[in-house]
């Protein structure tokens, strides 16, 4: 068993809410390893961090990330930051990965109304936004093999371009 998709990309790139519209489209089950770690610990990812901290959390999900491409055949969310595992990063060669990315201004739009993501709740959310994804763009792109550039795109046509034969249009 193996998913058809992989989907991963910084905080409000689109994974959940593009992740669960390519599944649909393809008549898959969608799955969130945000989801799996909730559930797994019994609470909210906000309360993770703060009683065990964000090395405990990083444990939990790359047991959640291994678990999800073992047991998993339809469309897999990552959490934002799984790919910064090496163990993870060598575990994704091989799949079909979609890496959602999204700028800064835009990333910050989407995730400014949300107290849901501890790393971005600093007093200067932009430049926090902006320093996790310099730090983590290398590592997206070393496991990606799909990249979709989404500020300017509806979730319905980044799932298009997730779909295109061709793969995603470049540069246009
Ligand atoms: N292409 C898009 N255009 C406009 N809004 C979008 C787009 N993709 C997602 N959004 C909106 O941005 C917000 C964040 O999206 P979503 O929760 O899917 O991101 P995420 O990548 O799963 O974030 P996280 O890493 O926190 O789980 C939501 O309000 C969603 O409706
Ligand atoms: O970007 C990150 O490091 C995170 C993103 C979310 O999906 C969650 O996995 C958590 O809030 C950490
Ligand atoms: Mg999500």
């Amino acid at each position: 068993m193996t998913p058809k998709f992989v989907v991963l990309g910084p905080p409000g790139a689109g994974k959940t809410t593009v992740g669960l519209l390519l599944a649909e489209r393809l008549g898959v089950a969608f799955r969130d390893t945000d989801d799996d770690i909730v559930a797994a610990a019994g609470k909210p990812i906000s309360d993770i961090f703060t009683d065990d901290g964000e090395p405990a959390f990083r444990a939990m999900e790359e047991e959640a990330v291994a678990e999800g491409l073992k047991g998993h055949d339809g469309v897999l969310a990552l959490g934002g930051g799984a790919v910064l595992s090496a163990t993870t990063r060598a575990r994704l060669a091989d799949h079909t990965v979609v890496f959602l990315n999204v700028g800064t201004a835009e990333g910050v739009r989407r995730t400014g109304l949300s107290t849901a993501r501890p790393l971005l709740a600093g007093v200067n959310p932009r430049a926090t936004f902006k320093s996790l994804l310099d730090a983590r763009l290398p590592l997206y792109r070393e496991v990606a093999t799909i990249e979709v550039l989404t500020d300017d795109l509806t979730p319905e046509q980044v799932v298009d371009e997730v779909l295109r034969p061709t793969g995603p249009a470049q540069g246009t």
